[in-house]
């Protein structure tokens, strides 16, 4: 891919940190009437090949116009669709438009486009293009355009944003009193935030990045060199993935895993967590289950030391009980938690005190919650991982407000509370270091919401984190990787499976595939 497209795909913004940038393009004379013009002729050609008029039955295409800029981008979009032989008519209900706006409003009025302040004229138009508000809603949308928005949702037709869906926030995409549910919608520039929080996903249907050649040194000066919010790509988890080998190595040189994992419960747990660490080529494998586990383990995992250890009446581990000579310090990461029921306290405030690298998920999580020692992370020697689902992260972090609203504040704040790399699953997982810089997963799949795919994920993780112990990898970036591998596995999957085919199971056997392509 081109530097530039690469770049620009990795990057996300602020609407504070978009308008600073567009500021700089302004203060460097770009007029503003161009950019619009530039702007919105790239879209008029989109939509002209996504949903193309007829010369005999023409498109029938209604313009929503809002006061600010959107609505101007919007109205050349209308003037530009007008001449391209759609017949176009515009919604504007505002009686103060920004003057730019209002300009474009009078021409295309000029051009003889009907327009009208009530929606219910626009009923029959065939799809419609909001432009209503972009990145510059300030507060909650107020009636008459909020029932003009749900009107028009309730219509069912295809619409497309402009910038962002009219009443989403733009960094934390929450809904604004009311929201277009759009079917298509073009992000101006720069991704913004929004688009990469759960609560928008919903709202924006297929999201496609305009790139109107913002100078990427207007994006370095306003974001820094190391900008706090990236998006993972397919390069970014690539190059971190720790595949090549030296071509003189040993099994031990390429990491040793412990999986802490299952109980008689929750046997399979165990199974699909050590089943994404074979995926995750890590060197040597040890599992420590309850001692009745041990004969199944072995039986699904022959190349893997299974490490029997003694159980509690209700068949937890009871304490941990590594062979002669090992302890802790022998392996390179370890991964605890899927499967073990509230009962393995003991074991958990082991692997906390211990100097290892640590994945700590699923009942890992619900015991550190219960045991109430989160601060007692920052004291760790070795790095930290927290993989909670929001259910997880509620009971974890009670002092975090609604992690649903503001993911992204929710998992920074986590990660600085523990001093560990924290990722909160979720439709767009979002990760943080405890310095505050964020990966979000772009893509996804709800074939993932299953009962054993965060199973597959810890077991990944933990081999991949083994793996680069000894290669000089940033903890949060190998995080990154694991989480773009374990989404692209349930993608793919889903593409020859449908949503409904990818079972842990199945999802452990697509790994591979990610990365043999
Ligand atoms: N990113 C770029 O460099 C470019 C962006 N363009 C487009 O411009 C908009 C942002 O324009 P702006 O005028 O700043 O904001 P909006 O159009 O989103 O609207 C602001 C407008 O609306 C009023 N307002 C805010 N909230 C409400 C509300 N709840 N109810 C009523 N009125 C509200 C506010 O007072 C303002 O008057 C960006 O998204 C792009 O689409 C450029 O065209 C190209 C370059
Ligand atoms: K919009």
């Amino acid at each position: 891919m081109h530097d530039r497209q690469e770049y620009i795909s990795q990057i996300v913004v602020t609407a504070e940190q978009m308008r600073d940038i567009e500021g700089r393009i302004f203060a460097a004379k770009m007029p503003v009437a161009a950019l619009m013009e530039k702007v919105a002729g790239l879209i008029a050609c989109r939509i002209q090949e996504i949903i193309p008029s007829h010369p005999v039955i023409k498109s029938r295409v209604g313009i929503l116009v809002g006061p600010g800029h959107n609505g101007g981008d919007a109205l050349v979009v209308a003037r530009e669709l007008h001449f391209r032989g759609y017949e176009v008519s515009i919604y504007s209900a505002f009686s103060k438009l920004k003057e730019l706006t209002s300009q474009h409003l009078q021409y295309a009025q000029s051009l003889g486009i009907p327009c009208f302040q009530e929606c219910t004229q626009l009923s029959d138009c065939d799809f419609f293009i909001d432009g209503l508000f972009g990145f510059g809603l300030e507060r909650a949308i107020a009636d008459p355009i909020a029932s003009t928005i749900n009107q028009i949702n309730n219509w069912h037709k295809p619409i497309i944003s402009i910038d962002l869906p009219s009443g989403l926030h733009t960094d934390t995409g929450e809904v604004l009193g009311t929201a277009i549910r759009a079917t298509h919608t073009f992000c101006l520039g720069l991704w913004k935030l929004g688009f990469l929080q759960d609560q928008a996903l919903e709202y924006i249907g297929k999201a496609e990045l305009i790139d109107f050649d913002i100078p990427l040194a207007d994006v370095q000066a306003v974001l820094g060199n190391t900008p706090q919010i990236k998006q993972i790509t397919k390069a970014t988890a690539l190059s971190t993935l720790p595949l090549p080998r030296p071509s003189v190595t040993y099994k031990y040189k390429e990491g040793h895993l412990l999986l802490i994992c299952g109980s008689r419960r929750y046997a399979g747990g165990a199974i699909l967590t050590a089943l994404g660490a074979r995926a995750s080529g890590v060197g040597m494998l040890s599992i420590a289950v309850p001692e009745s586990l041990k004969q199944l383990l072995v039986s699904h995992l022959p190349e893997a030391l299974i490490v029997g250890c003694p159980e509690t009446e209700t068949k937890a581990i009871a304490h941990l009980q590594l062979p002669e000579k090992t302890d802790l310090s022998s392996f390179s990461a370890i991964a605890c938690g899927p499967g073990l029921t509230l009962d393995a306290t003991s074991i958990v405030e082991q692997v906390i005190n211990s100097d290892r690298s640590l994945v700590l998920d699923a009942d890992g999580l619900n015991i550190l919650a219960q045991l109430g020692t989160i601060p007692t992370l920052q004291k760790r020697q070795a790095a930290t991982v927290l993989t909670p689902h929001t259910g997880e992260f509620q009971r974890l972090f009670p002092n975090i407000a609604e992690p649903k609203q503001d993911r992204v504040k929710a998992v920074r704040s986590a990660a600085d509370q523990t001093g560990s790399v924290v990722l909160l699953k979720g439709a767009r997982t979002a990760i943080s270091n405890p310095e505050g810089l964020i990966w979000i997963n772009p893509e996804s799949t709800p074939a993932l919401a299953r009962g054993g795919s965060g199973d597959v994920l810890t077991g990944l993780l933990g081999g991949l984190l083994a793996q680069a112990a000894t290669k000089q990898i940033a903890v949060e970036d190998i995080v990154a990787t694991a989480a773009w591998w374990h989404s692209q596995a349930a993608i793919l999957a889903a593409q020859e499976r449908t949503e409904l085919g990818v079972d842990a199971f199945t999802l452990t056997q697509y790994l591979m595939r990610v990365v043999s392509n």
